[in-house]
């Protein structure tokens, strides 16, 4: 079993983590940590707890520290990090430079050529530029990100569809309410509406898409050379990001080939990897959130509605954004560095 941390634990997507880790076959939860506020206090009464199961009972008795690398045992290697960003940004190197090896869903760094952004079934071979950062920071431990949730839920089926030569994509997007936190949108801003502005998504997809379908040559990740456009629309879901994506490649694809090669594409041998990692609706209404949100265990992306348009073809994806999009995508990303050796 490897200790592990949780950085942000009482947040939205640190209690998400929480569920996600206990039980889990390879990961033992050893330490908490969250703001000045919520240091010394049991975990029970940090949190205010908004999961939909209970608080795991040798959770709630953890003593909450603060997030700095004196107050995190040493025997635990492996920290997952739900800060803002804003608080990632000062305290994940620090953390790293400490020996500590980081996994973060949050988005400072996420862009910086020596720092990793993977979803494993996608591009599991830019976890060595690890070996860049560390010969470029001297860190004896390391910071690894997973990307935004609206990134991930496209991103795969643009994997997919790569083989035919992607060349340019237009996504729309209609996010959950879960994605903006528990207070992020007020029930008068949203209920009976649709807000056409979520800041810094657009910029988000259209840059961490290129450089997970980038290659990686051993020193530096060239970014994918397609043109990416993108619109974010929050919407009165709870959970689950619904995409519609527009896409054109350099060789024709029908619409039957891509959701054959979506259908086809692999998942990847890690506990928390689904089964079947693209599901394909023939049905052309789907994915809808609230009925296909938790497929795989709300680690599983899904596809449907494909039809050929003037220059390409269109299709609609939706991914679970506070499981696949966050929590789950950055223990995913741990079991990947355990499994090639980094913790
Ligand atoms: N919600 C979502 O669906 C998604 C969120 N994210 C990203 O994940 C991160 C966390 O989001 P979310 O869980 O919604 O945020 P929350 O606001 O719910 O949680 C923030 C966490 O960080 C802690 N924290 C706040 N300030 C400090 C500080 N100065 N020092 C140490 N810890 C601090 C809080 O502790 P305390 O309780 O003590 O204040 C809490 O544990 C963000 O970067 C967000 O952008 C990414 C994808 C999806
Ligand atoms: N902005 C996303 C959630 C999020 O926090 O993304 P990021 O991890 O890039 O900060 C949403 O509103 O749905």
């Amino acid at each position: 079993m490897v200790r592990i941390g949780i950085l942000g634990a009482t947040g939205a997507v640190g209690q998400r983590l929480i569920q996600l880790l206990d039980p889990h076959p390879d990961f033992e939860i050893a330490a908490l940590t969250a703001s000045p506020d919520s240091a010394g206090k049991p975990y029970r009464q940090a949190a205010k707890w908004r999961a939909d199961s209970p608080i795991p009972a040798n959770v709630a008795d953890i003593e909450v520290v603060e997030t700095a690398p004196a107050a995190i045992p040493d025997d635990v290697p492996l920290l997952f990090s739900s800060l803002p960003s804003s608080v990632g940004a000062e305290v994940e190197p620090t953390l790293a430079e400490a020996g500590y090896v980081v996994s973060s869903n949050s988005s400072n760094a996420r862009m910086d050529p020596d720092v990793p952004l993977v979803i494993p079934e996608v591009n599991p071979d830019h976890v060595d530029v690890l070996e860049v950062q560390r010969d470029e920071r001297g860190w004896d431990g390391a910071l690894l990100k997973n990307p935004n949730c609206s990134t991930i839920t496209m991103t795969p089926t643009l994997a997919a569809l790569d083989e035919f030569g992607l060349e340019s994509v237009t996504v729309a997007t209609l996010q959950a309410v879960s994605g903006a936190g528990y207070s992020g949108v007020t029930s008068m801003e949203i209920i009976d509406n649709a807000v056409p502005h979520i800041g810094g998504e657009e910029r988000k997809m259209e840059s961490e898409s290129r450089k997970l379908l980038g290659s990686f040559d051993g020193a530096e990740i060239e970014l994918h050379g397609m043109d990416v456009a993108a619109s974010c629309n929050r919407i009165p879901t709870l959970d689950g990001h619904l995409e519609n994506v527009w896409a054109e490649t350099r060789e024709t694809v029908t619409p039957d080939e891509a959701a054959a090669a979506m259908a086809a594409y692999p998942s990847a041998p890690l506990p928390s990897s689904p089964e079947e990692f693209i599901h394909v609706f023939e049905e052309p209404d789907r994915p809808q959130p609230r009925l296909d949100r938790n497929l795989g265990n709300g680690m599983a992306v899904s596809a449907g509605g494909f039809r050929a348009t003037s220059d390409g073809i269109q299709y609609n994806c939706l991914a679970h954004n506070t499981i696949r999009g966050a929590a789950g995508a950055s223990v995913l990303n741990g079991e990947l560095l355990v499994e090639e050796g980094w913790v």
